[in-house]
């Protein structure tokens, strides 16, 4: 498989002081990993890091593959808050993150149909699921070489974190970009990643195949509790 991104002994933070220490990761084409682990562990943290939004404190990320197209080396991170342009329409908010090139609007509808139903109604007015689909939608249309999602499910009934979900596994499978899911929902997550890990104070405590994390709560129960494994 190609290695779409690796880092190695990363460390993040804030203005220099450490929050997660000596990350490692690879992640090849198509590869699914489901980033698990407590509040304040450094999710959200690694993932601003490996977009790029966050300076490195130490260590590398590279991105490797066909040169991206969108975001800082094809690098695309959905943050939990959206970030959508709320007075702009739905079809509005799409174009602003096409490339040339890359998909089009109605490739991305491919994945949502129901955000065709809604393309001139202002994002601030959409569910929060349908404000999902297009954040989600905003970043497909950049062709990410690498897709961050950042708790996907924040605010979202189970039932639509449960619809939305698969098309993260379609993504993956059809464009062959690399996902990182932070998920709070962690059996939806990991019925959908290929590999988990989890971080505990900014340290990885366990990592794995997610159909074997998936058959052992009692495991995964350790390692959120920072529990040597
Ligand atoms: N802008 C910031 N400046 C300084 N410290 C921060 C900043 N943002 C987050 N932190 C700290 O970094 C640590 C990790 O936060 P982070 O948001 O990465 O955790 P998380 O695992 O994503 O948590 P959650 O699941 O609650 O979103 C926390 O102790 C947090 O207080």
């Amino acid at each position: 498989m190609n290695t779409v991104l690796s880092c190695s002994s990363l460390t993040a933070g804030y203005a220099g002081n450490p929050v997660v220490r000596d990350f490692a990761l690879e992640l090849g084409e198509g590869e699914v990993l489901a980033l698990l682990g407590p509040n304040g562990a450094g999710k959200t943290t690694v993932l601003r890091t490996l977009a790029g939004l966050l300076p490195r404190i130490g260590g590398q990320s590279v991105v490797t593959g066909r040169p991206g197209r969108g975001g800082s080396r094809g690098v695309v991170l959905v943050p939990d808050h959206r970030a959508l342009f709320t007075t702009l329409t739905v079809g509005e908010n799409l174009l602003l993150g096409r490339r040339s090139g890359g998909p089009s609007v109605n490739d991305i509808l491919g994945y949502f149909p129901e955000l065709g139903k809604r393309l001139d109604v202002a994002a601030g007015k959409l569910s929060g699921g349908e404000q999902q689909m297009l954040a989600i939608g905003r970043a497909l249309i950049q062709r990410p070489r690498v897709l961050l999602i950042d708790e996907m499910s924040m605010g979202l009934a189970p039932v639509v974190v449960q619809a939305l979900l698969p098309v993260v596994r379609q993504v993956a499978d059809r464009t062959g970009a690399a996902v990182v899911l932070v998920e709070q929902h962690v059996r939806f997550a990991l019925s959908v990643a290929d590999r988990a890990m989890v971080l505990v104070h900014g340290r990885v405590s366990l990592s794995g195949r997610a159909c074997d994390l998936a058959a052992d709560p009692a495991l995964l129960e350790r390692a959120y509790l920072g529990e040597a494994v």
